[in-house]
């Protein structure tokens, strides 16, 4: 039977990865992606400007939206401090496979919570069922349509302080109007757009950081 190219995207990762070397899993895909197939990874390119926000803002708790195959997962998770967590949905079982032996392949299973199911049932659980009180990190990388009514789930549910970081994917394509709208003209967000490119590609993209404000 055929393989699918998240089964093709985790083969090259065993085969070009260093078990226990987020890095070189990081490497391993973006190679595959660049030379072999495209896949909706963030990539390279928004993964600097990704690493760079994680980095600057030393998140202990972060909410993932969209797995996928594990890439920013685990490139997240490579750069948090020791008891840190990351809790990342992913709504496709087939994804969520894949991803898991990933992240086991980057040796961060200890960080890492992967979830199968989808936001609107699992962040109104986020404090009973994970024990989750804020989030400090919220990278929003699913589907464009469900941005801006998971962004209203999270502060209705108080999952949100003064402080608290937005970093969305893909605000440009495919796109998420209604999400830019809605952060960059409430007086309860600070929005900054970084631009860039749909990852391995030349046609723009960008990530949108918004700091909720309480
Ligand atoms: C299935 O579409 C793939 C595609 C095709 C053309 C342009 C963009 C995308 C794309 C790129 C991404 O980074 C994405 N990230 C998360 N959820 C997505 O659906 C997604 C889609
Ligand atoms: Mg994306």
């Amino acid at each position: 039977t055929q393989s699918t190219r998240p089964q093709r995207l985790l083969g090259a990762v065993q085969k070009n990865a260093t078990r226990g070397d987020p890095r070189s899993v990081v490497k391993a895909i973006d190679e595959f992606c660049r030379h072999k197939e495209w896949a909706m990874n963030v990539g390279d390119e928004k993964g600097c400007i990704l690493d760079s926000v994680v980095s600057e803002l030393n998140p202990a708790t972060v909410l993932e939206l969209g797995t996928y195959c594990g890439y920013s997962t685990v490139r997240i998770a490579s750069l948090l401090p020791p008891h840190a967590k990351l809790i990342t949905l992913e709504f496709n079982p087939d994804y969520a496979k894949i991803a898991c032996q990933v992240i086991a392949w980057a040796g961060l299973e200890d960080k890492i919570q992967l979830v199968e199911g989808s936001s609107a049932e699992w962040i109104p659980k986020m404090k009973e069922h994970f024990g989750v009180k804020m989030l400090d990190l919220v990278f929003m990388d699913h589907w464009k349509d469900d941005y801006l009514p998971d962004t209203k789930l999270l502060e209705d549910c108080g999952l949100l302080r003064k402080g608290s970081v937005l970093l969305a994917d893909n605000v440009i394509c495919p796109g998420s109007p209604d999400y830019l709208k809605y952060v960059r003209r409430s007086p309860r967000y600070k929005s900054q757009y970084f631009r860039s490119h749909l990852e391995y590609t030349k046609a723009e993209d960008g990530l949108e950081k918004s700091v909720f404000l309480g």
